[in-house]
């Protein structure tokens, strides 16, 4: 049986992953926001001491009969939800409307639980969701948020996480990882979980009950070279065999053909695979934003020894579970550095693409059209400046001159953007989508201002960090300007 996967943002993608899952058989759990919360039983009547059984009694006479209705409304005085907290739900139709299937594949016994807004022990003291579910420990994790969403969602779950947790990150532009040590106080890396990062290319969108796979794509996805190594420190005593020195997490990847892009994943030694995860070290309640180490909240581990060969568990629970979707999602495993050349070069097609395209309102194919000539020069003069900052910073450096070579001179970065706009001609890039949505918050900050941040920090003495970067600064802030005089749709 493949280990559970919690699911945050079941937005379009969040929800293709399920649809996959569900087919592999792959057990998972979506987060809901707009999940019953169980204030209403607090506010209805203002009754004192109203208790969770109340709530169920009053809801057979105010109950509704559609009991999807538990999974969407969130009127707080006006209803009472008789099964809450439901077990099983219908919660989508999710259809693939690629090629291979066009009927409709419904996925009932979805398993939920509640991403309630603040975790108070006191709102949530009639809850029992909030008691079982909601202190038990999350290994696997599968972030398909916004970029900016990231850090408030992941704080509602942060008493859930452990040091041995897998995180993966699959989403736009770069920068989410840090952000999220940083607010949770996450700075000691043996005090922090494992972090997976992953690039897709598959398109979905989310309309009402329904999963639309506007695309079909792949998945490439890698451990952080800090994750695979461990903290940077060697895992003594993990594999008695073995030489103790060398950190055994890697270990995970040794191939026989050492093969780079897409290589084995080995199973570690049976003490590792047998070590329990702690299930009895239920999360104390913790403020969201308190920069609270994990030693202050879970029972520490008795030896560090213990920890890292739950966290080499959980890496490689995550890799292998992940890449029984090899074929249907075509999702690859790369080794840390190759997915960092592709997410380098990812960010930079974001950086170049998105804001242009969402100034100027337009599918991507039109930034091809000969019509548009402002626009090539804009996507032109940001590519060029984008590989400048590249080929400056330290990540560049770090990976080799074949893959700086192969994705990331400015000749394979154009081409790639073109490529891109090529496949993608029919479609409004993410941004944009986000735009006609209503959103007053983009992703920009995560592509174009990454680039600003790493042109700041990598900048020749004698520059100014206001000067570096000045296309990226100007649409960024041209981005920032149009969401933010965005009315809201309701
Ligand atoms: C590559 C891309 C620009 C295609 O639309 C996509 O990443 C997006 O929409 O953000």
């Amino acid at each position: 049986m493949a280990p559970r996967f919690h699911v945050l943002g079941p937005g379009g993608i969040g929800s293709l992953f399920a649809f996959y899952f569900h087919k592999h058989n792959i057990p998972f759990t979506f987060f809901q926001r707009k999940a019953p919360p169980p204030t209403p039983l607090l506010l209805v009547n203002s009754k004192d001491n109203y208790s969770y059984s109340d709530a169920l009694h009053d809801g057979d006479s105010n109950s509704s009969s559609d009991s999807s209705d538990t999974a969407t409304t969130t009127t707080p005085t006006s209803k009472i939800y008789k099964s809450y907290p439901p077990t099983t739900l219908k919660y989508m139709d999710l259809t693939s409307l690629s090629t291979k299937s066009a009927e409709p594949q419904p996925i009932d016994a979805i398993n939920w639980e509640p991403l309630y807004p603040v975790i108070d022990k006191e709102l949530f003291r009639y809850d029992p969701a909030y008691n079982e579910l909601s202190r038990s420990p999350i290994h696997h994790l599968l972030v398909t948020t916004k970029t900016y969403q990231t850090v408030d969602a992941i704080s509602k779950i942060r008493h859930r996480l452990r040091p041995w947790s897998t995180l993966v990150l699959m989403q736009n532009g770069m920068g989410v990882q840090e952000e999220i040590c940083e607010t949770m106080g996450w700075t000691d890396p043996h005090e922090r979980p494992n972090f997976v990062q992953g690039i897709i290319s598959h398109g979905a969108q989310k309309l009402e009950d329904t999963i639309v796979h506007t695309g079909i794509g792949s998945v490439w996805i890698a451990p952080t070279a800090e994750s695979l190594a461990g903290g940077g420190e060697g895992e003594e005593g993990e594999d008695d065999n073995e030489d103790s020195s060398a950190p055994s997490r890697m270990k995970l990847f040794r191939s026989q053909n050492s093969q780079k892009m897409n290589p084995k994943i080995i199973r570690p030694s049976h003490k590792i695979m047998n070590t329990p995860y702690p299930y009895n070290s239920p999360a104390r309640f913790i403020s969201p934003y308190t920069n609270a180490p994990f030693s202050s909240f879970y029972k520490p581990l008795s030896s560090r020894k213990e920890l890292q060969a739950l966290r080499t568990r959980s890496l490689y629970e995550t890799l292998s579970t992940l890449q029984l979707l090899e074929d249907s999602m075509g999702l690859k495993i790369l080794l840390p550095e190759n997915l960092l050349a592709l997410q380098l070069s990812k960010l930079v097609v974001n950086a170049c693409v998105n804001p242009v395209a969402t100034l100027l309102e337009c599918t991507n194919g039109n930034l091809l059209d000969p019509v548009t000539e402002d626009a090539h020069q804009a996507v032109k003069d940001l590519l060029k400046e984008s590989q400048h900052i590249l080929s400056q910073s330290k990540e560049y450096r770090d990976l080799g001159e074949d893959l700086q070579q192969e994705h990331l001179t400015l000749e394979a970065l154009t081409n790639t953007t073109v490529n891109i706009l090529k496949a993608t001609r029919q479609n409004r890039c993410s941004t944009l989508q986000d735009y006609l949505k209503g959103s007053q918050k983009s992703e920009v900050e995560y592509m174009n201002g990454y680039l600003i941040k790493m042109a700041e920090r990598d900048r020749a003495p004698e520059m100014s960090a206001e000067s570096v970067a000045p296309f990226n600064r100007m649409v960024m802030e041209k981005i920032k300007e149009k969401f933010a005089s965005r009315t809201p749709i309701e």
